[in-house]
């Protein structure tokens, strides 16, 4: 486990615009060592904040977007197109601005997919996806994304991982169904834990006073099962961004001095 290291911005607007930046160069440095980058993106106000600061970011053109796979947290399993899914508001927020190779945008399945409204095989599928993904050399059945990233739930909740539910507590399989959610909708896709501790790189973004209970908990030792967020870490690195506002009910001896 990579003990969290902690950044925390002046305001949620500083942070998605730190956090873009930060996101630009790690494409930017993967690409250059391996010729190609991956990114896990979140949904929710926090990663869709941080997409619209990197669409607005001039330094977005130093991505070489053909050379990028985008793959998701977790999705609200409705139908194609639906507003409320994660990548409808990706999309909106910045995937249609870029010029992203469509065989690369790995978009979790909707529920008038091929699947029909079974999110368990849909599960399945996306896992399968991502094991054919997977290289050798990232000695498992995902790939070792460069950067993962998820917004905190006011409850901890990360990807579509919620306190005390089955998915939270899944140790073999890396893409699972989730159902009765405690945030609409109640039926939904995530990876699990094991397989967001395949990244490289975790980002935990939260913002906003909604958001402190939620990070003091995750930070001060709480079990994963009860706090999800506290069991996501990645291979490398661990990585809280913050704003003041979540991170204002830190214990003192965690909080960073003010990064901007
Ligand atoms: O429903 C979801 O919620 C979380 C957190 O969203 P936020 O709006 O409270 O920041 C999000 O990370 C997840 O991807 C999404 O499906």
């Amino acid at each position: 486990m990579t003990p969290p290291q902690l950044v925390v911005h002046r305001d949620k607007e500083l942070m998605a615009q730190a956090a873009a930046a930060r996101l630009i160069t790690k494409i930017v440095d993967a690409q250059a060592s391996r010729g190609h980058a991956s990114v896990v993106l979140t949904g929710g106000r926090n990663g869709n904040g941080l997409l619209a600061a990197l669409a607005a970011a001039p330094a977005r053109d130093a991505v070489d977007w053909s050379r990028l796979d985008l793959w998701w947290g977790d999705e609200r399993f409705l139908p194609e197109g639906d507003p409320e899914r994660n990548v409808t508001q990706a999309r909106e927020a910045l995937l249609d601005a870029v010029p992203l190779d469509p065989a690369r945008v790995h978009a979790m399945p909707a529920s008038d997919g091929p699947y029909g409204d079974d999110a368990d095989t849909a599960a399945a599928a996306y896992a399968a996806e991502l094991a054919e993904a997977a290289e050798p050399e990232d000695h498992g059945p995902v790939p070792a994304f460069d950067v993962l990233m998820l917004g905190v739930g006011p409850d901890t909740h990360v990807a579509s991982l919620f306190p005390e539910l089955p998915a939270v507590r899944e140790t073999e399989r890396t893409v699972v169904g989730v159902h009765g959610a405690p945030k609409p909708p109640p039926v939904r896709i995530s990876l699990t834990l094991p397989a967001i501790r395949a990244a490289r790189e975790v980002w935990l973004l939260a913002a906003g006073e909604d958001k402190a209970e939620a990070a003091a908990i995750a930070l001060s030792g709480a079990g994963e099962i009860q706090a999800p967020a506290a069991g996501a870490y990645g291979r490398g690195r661990t990585l809280w961004l913050l704003d003041a506002a979540a991170a204002s009910r830190l214990p003192r001896a965690l909080y960073p001095p003010a990064s901007a």
